[in-house]
């Protein structure tokens, strides 16, 4: 389902792939109107408009994947889509140029006034005196915010003969010098800079940021501008800053409330210029996003490949040839120790030996969680929401990287507790090929393929004993593909797994339970 408006291109891109049923919504739906439409969905598209609440969400219960054509996801409810399992898609690169260009137009139509001197023209006056403005040239530019856009950003105001102060809390002093801005605290640009420009997400630290207290702060006659998120610059105190002279003038393309509501004080201040959302909004850039959120969808809907997620860790395709052999091992152990161990799990300790400890482990992590909560949470388990469920219940996850020398040259290891108690599985992958293989369960040596049916039983280390367990599964009908047999001493404890074409019957079971050197008879599905 499009809900907003993307390019033809992109809609066209969806609308060749027969396996699809496009809806292309003709206009942008509130959430009363669009929760009767989603019961099928799998997909939805949305610019900035439509909103995907949590009610959507709910009432989509098939929905995998929403795709934002753009950057900011603040229109979707992503913990709700999180705990559901649907992954959250945006095209992060596409609107760049497009954004920072209207931003460095309004910094000039700010300094120059030239929306005010356009609108006196076309109401039939000619007055020169109310437009005398500011140049760029040798003033100072902070950029609060200092990713693509204010990367973009910053290269057009060097070339204007400005000077850049940045803050970004996240950004590096190597890239802020090779980039010839000034990295500085906050403060600094407020009591140096006179236009600072927003261009940081909408977060808890971001909301409102510019308020009465940072406009104190600033060199009077400063001029704003904010073409990221309505709410950065608190617009309550930026009427009030305006109005008192502390602040010479303001450019928004975006706002607390959108569409804007009839009653919007800043609109009637003539120090304010405005423009509607249009940041994203070139043939250029609406091309480049509808392109990329159709084949990031395309992808993920026909072959599970996540590009471009807010809600899951990306992976490229090299990355992910490196980690795969991984991905399979970790949710065999992973459900191998749910099944050996009691419900309700307070810890997962996890740990990454050899070269496992080289590759990216997070999505090796999610997978293993994957495989550990299935019987907790059935289908709707997925890497995207597996750690927010691992909190919801409370399981603590511990991820540690070990340097401990090993038969193995790269290894995986679960272990499950419930309080005292401890239940482990260590797996390693075998060869040129990663074979995957059980190495370890409960700390004893086995050699065994994760695949179907596993049995697996302690016995005391008696001739006769394979013989015995062969014949039984073999007069319940039961096959044997292969056999792990370990001890710890000659005539000690035993641990016994089988790999099986079906599983025994409980009868089966039964009578293996009653030999008296037998005990912990288990089976499991992987
Ligand atoms: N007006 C419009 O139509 C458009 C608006 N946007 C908005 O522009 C914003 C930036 O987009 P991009 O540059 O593509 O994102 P980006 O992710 O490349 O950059 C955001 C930067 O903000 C920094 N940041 C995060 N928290 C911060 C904080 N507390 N203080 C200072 N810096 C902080 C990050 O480290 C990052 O470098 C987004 O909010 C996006 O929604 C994006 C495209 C179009
Ligand atoms: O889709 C749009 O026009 C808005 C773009 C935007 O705000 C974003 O990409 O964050």
């Amino acid at each position: 389902m499009i809900c907003d408006p993307i390019s033809p291109k992109g809609i066209a891109l969806f609308q060749q792939c027969t396996k699809f049923n496009v809806t292309v919504l003709k206009e942008r739906l509130p959430e009363d109107k669009l929760l009767p439409l989603v019961a099928d969905v799998e997909a939805m598209v949305v610019r900035s408009e439509t909103k995907i609440t949590r009610k959507v969400i709910e009432a989509a219960p098939k929905l995998r994947v929403v795709g934002r054509a753009g950057v900011g996801v603040d229109n979707v409810d992503v913990d709700a889509a999180t705990q559901r399992g649907i992954v959250v898609m945006n095209t992060p690169s596409g609107n760049t140029i497009s954004t920072a260009e209207l931003t460095f137009s309004m910094l000039m139509a700010l300094a120059r006034k030239i929306p005010q001197a356009h609108s006196s023209m076309k109401a039939g006056e000619w007055n020169r005196k109310a437009f005398s403005g500011v140049e760029l040239y040798n003033k100072t530019l902070g950029i609060l915010g200092m990713g693509r856009i204010g990367t973009e950003v910053a290269r057009r105001a060097i070339a204007f003969g400005m000077r850049v102060l940045a803050y970004d809390p996240y950004l590096t002093l190597s890239r802020a010098n090779a980039m010839q801005v000034e990295l500085v605290e906050l403060d600094e640009i407020y009591a140096r800079a006179d236009f600072i420009t927003v261009h940081m997400p909408m977060t808890d630290e971001t909301k409102g940021m510019l308020n009465t207290a940072a406009f104190a702060k600033m060199k009077s006659g400063v001029r704003v501008l904010n073409c990221a998120r309505g709410g950065i610059i608190n617009e309550t105190d930026l009427y009030e800053a305006i109005k008192g002279g502390k602040v010479a003038g303001a450019a928004l393309d975006v706002y607390e409330v959108e569409p804007l509501p009839k009653e919007f004080p800043l609109r009637d201040l003539p120090q304010v210029i405005m423009t509607p959302h249009l940041g994203a909004s070139t043939d250029e850039a609406q091309e480049n996003v509808g392109i990329e959120v159709a084949e990031a969808i395309t992808d993920y809907l026909l072959n599970g490949a996540v590009r471009n997620a807010v809600n899951l860790p990306n992976l490229d395709a090299k990355t992910y040839a490196l980690v795969k052999p991984y991905l399979a091992l970790g949710e065999k152990l992973g459900r191998l120790v749910a099944q050996l161990a009691p419900k309700r799990n307070d810890r997962l300790v996890v740990t990454y030996g050899g070269k496992a400890t080289e590759v990216p482990t997070d999505p090796i992590s999610r997978s293993i969680l994957k495989g550990f909560l299935e019987s907790a949470g059935g289908k709707d388990v997925n890497q995207v929401n597996v750690r927010t469920m691992a909190s919801a219940l409370g399981l603590r996850v511990e991820e540690i990287k070990s340097n401990e020398e090993t038969d193995f040259s790269e290894w995986l290891h679960v272990a499950a507790y419930s309080g005292e108690q401890k239940i482990s599985a260590g797996g390693a992958l075998y060869g040129a090929k990663k074979q995957p293989r059980i190495v370890r369960v409960n700390g004893q040596p086995v050699e065994v393929v994760p695949e179907g049916v596993l049995f697996l039983m302690t016995n005391k280390d008696r001739p006769g004993i394979v013989g015995y367990l062969g014949t039984l599964m073999g007069r319940h009908n039961v096959n044997i593909a292969s056999m792990s047999l370990s001890r710890d001493i000659a005539g000690g404890h035993a641990l016994t797994v089988l790999n099986l074409d079906s599983v025994p019957s409980e009868t089966a079971l039964e009578e293996i339970r009653k030999d008296p050197d037998i005990s912990n008879v288990r089976v499991v599905k992987l």
